[in-house]
């Protein structure tokens, strides 16, 4: 499988946005968005899943810490298509991340007390077309 886009040596601030600018392939199976210290700790996996791992058409969020997996979160809404173009941006503060669409805006609690993220990774069928923070 190809690699996606990895960023590290970040320093986004609470109140900084992550943009990511891109389009969701036209057979997408699913898509990641992950922020957070590095790939074993992360603040927000952000899991769009049009056909995968059992789920269709659902979100699935969740946190990592030292390689481990926390409780997944699904979200009710799925304002994705295959062939998008889209835009993602990521903030957070002390108790959340947030995660603003075009047409949507999804809340993850920061269950780590995140106070900067240094890593972002963008992971399967989405092709990243820019990347902005600010
Ligand atoms: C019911 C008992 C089994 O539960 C299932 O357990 C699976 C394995 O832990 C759960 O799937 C994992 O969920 C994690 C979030 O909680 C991550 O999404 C795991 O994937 C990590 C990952 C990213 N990538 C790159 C990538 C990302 C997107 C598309 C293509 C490649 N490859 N592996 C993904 O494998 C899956 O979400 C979980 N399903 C449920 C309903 O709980």
């Amino acid at each position: 499988m190809e690699q996606g886009l990895v960023v590290t040596q970040l320093d986004i601030q609470p109140g900084e946005c992550i943009k990511v600018k891109g389009k969701i392939l036209s057979d997408a199976k699913g898509f990641a968005v992950n922020v957070g210290k590095d790939s074993s700790t992360l603040l927000l996996h952000f899991n769009p899943r049009f056909d995968c791992h059992g789920d269709v058409n659902t979100i699935v969020c969740n946190s990592k810490q030292d390689g481990t997996w926390g409780e997944e979160d699904r979200k009710a809404d799925f304002p994705f298509q295959h062939g998008d173009k889209t835009e993602i941006c990521i903030s957070f503060n002390e108790t959340e991340a947030t995660v603003k669409l075009p047409d949507a805006e999804f809340q993850f609690p920061n269950r780590l007390g995140m106070e900067k993220i240094e890593y972002l990774a963008v992971e399967g069928d989405f092709k990243v077309k820019a990347i902005k923070f600010s």
